[in-house]
């Protein structure tokens, strides 16, 4: 699997868009008693079908998409994501639970405020974009605009600045017929963005494109959100598109999220068998990030070599460590938060978490960036006050991993605290002086990822 995974920012905290809670869409005949019945909401699909004649496309969905963030649906065909991403604006009518949007009950909405969440809150953008035929390109993007009844020169003048910005300046005149098929999902793309959504609703909107032109939407789609911060909820069943763009990712299967959290956190820590078999070709050093892979740092190599940010993938912390012959310091705001050697690399690429070395000795400490001249006196070794101390609530070192969150209720992300070790998702948390591979973390080299099929950043 190729993969080029930004570095990205710290997952968000800010307040949900979207918040669901307990959702259900079950087709077939009186479908509301199977959420209303704990018995019926138990089967499993098969069964539920041949007892009632129901299926359930959604099961019991709770999650917040959060202000800012791209929020990745990804399951296998028949999974629900399409079914659930519909519910969020009622084009598909929810069987039970609630969905609010900035703290709006979706539910209690009536046509016209439907109508308004739809053409001015949440835009969708398709994977068949029904773009006009006989309207030009400018005019086919002026469409969202016309509906919401904004004169004819403004809209002409918006539509170009969105024309241009989705990088088809010069075709404003173009009718789609005569537009590549890539050309015509930025016209999409700009058609949605026009109207100013607040949120971006993409379903599947590249899976009809060939790679090339695919990779380029999805670099535009990264772009757009860098530049505007727009919240975007995105539905994929390319586990590769979902690692690239997504900030969090909540994957369905059956109807249900089988688990939500960052792609370091799917990746890392699978929640179970099926996540696991999803991810197993993924190239891990792309998606770990140097603060899940570090060490504690020892007094004398927290003042030298290369330095890394927390947040960078392992896969950079290799060239740096390859180029400079020495473990890389992961600094934060001038302080090591540990290292990372030539162990702790082969133990991601391998998929293990490699034991420590004998006397290593955690040190945390305030240091510079800089390494210190040669002859003074490096960094003080970290004092029992200095210890990485688990956040509130967090799994303290000797617990055995938490199992990855199921759906949003169970922490799935969390903030770090300042200077603290960010264990590795489902992995391990060391205690001062010790090293531990985490239970459940360590996989066998035979369930290694061949070499073959990495490739470089
Ligand atoms: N109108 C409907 N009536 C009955 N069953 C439906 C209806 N729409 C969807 N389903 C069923 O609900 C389940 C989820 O479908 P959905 O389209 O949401 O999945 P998906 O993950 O988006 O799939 P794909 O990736 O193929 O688009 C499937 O079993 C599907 O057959």
């Amino acid at each position: 699997m190729t993969l080029t995974v930004p570095t990205r920012k710290p997952p968000t905290t800010a307040e949900p868009v979207f918040s669901v809670s307990g959702l259900w869409k079950v087709f077939g005949p009186k479908p509301e008693r199977v959420p209303a019945d704990p018995e019926l909401s138990a089967l499993a699909p098969a069964e539920l079908r041949s007892r009632t004649g129901c299926t359930a496309a959604v099961r019991d969905v709770s999650f917040d998409v959060r202000k800012g963030e791209v929020f990745v649906v990804m399951g296998l065909s028949g999974s629900g994501k399409s079914t659930l991403v519909r519910c969020l604006t009622r084009l598909i009518e929810p069987t039970a639970g609630t969905i609010a949007i900035d703290g709006e009950d979706v539910r209690a909405m009536d046509r016209a405020r439907l109508r308004e969440l739809r053409r001015h809150r949440a835009a969708m953008v398709f994977q068949h974009f029904g773009l006009l035929p006989h309207r030009t390109v400018l005019d086919n993007v002026a469409y969202g605009l016309e509906i919401q009844g904004v004169g004819r020169s403004e809209r002409r003048e918006r539509a170009a600045e969105f024309v241009a910005k989705v990088g088809l300046a010069g075709m404003e005149k173009r009718r789609p017929g005569q537009l590549s098929g890539g050309q015509r999902q930025r016209v999409g793309l700009a058609r949605a963005l026009v109207v100013d959504p607040e949120v971006l609703l993409f379903d599947e909107p590249f899976s009809a494109l060939d790679p090339l032109i695919r990779r380029d939407m999805q670099d535009e789609v990264a772009r757009l959100h860098r530049e505007e911060g727009r919240t975007m909820v995105f539905i994929t069943h390319d586990l590769s598109e979902a690692l690239k763009l997504g900030d969090r990712i909540a994957l369905m299967r059956d109807g249900r999220v089988v688990q939500l959290g960052t792609p370091e956190e799917i990746v890392g820590a699978p929640a179970d068998d099926y996540v696991r078999e999803f991810v197993r070709d993924v190239p891990r050093e792309q998606v770990l990030t140097c603060r899940t892979a570090m060490r504690p740092a020892c007094a004398e190599d927290a003042a030298h070599g290369p330095a890394l940010r927390p947040e960078a993938t392992v896969a950079e912390a290799i060239e740096a460590v390859a180029r400079a012959g020495a473990p890389a310091r992961v600094m934060d705001q001038g302080r090591c938060l540990g290292v990372i050697d030539h162990d702790r690399l082969l133990g991601v690429v391998a998929g293990v978490t490699p034991e420590a070395p004998a006397g290593t000795a955690p040190a945390a400490t305030a240091v510079g960036d800089a390494p210190a001249p040669a002859g003074t006196s490096t960094a003080p070794a970290m004092t029992a006050g200095d210890a990485p101390t688990p956040a509130a609530g967090t799994r303290t070192a000797g617990n055995a991993p938490a199992p990855a969150p199921a759906a949003e209720s169970a922490p799935a992300t969390r903030e770090t605290a300042p200077g603290e070790h960010r264990p590795a998702p489902g992995g391990h948390r060391p205690a001062p002086g010790e090293h531990r591979p985490a239970p459940g973390e360590r996989r066998p080299a035979s369930e290694a990822p061949a070499g073959g099929t990495r490739e470089a950043v």
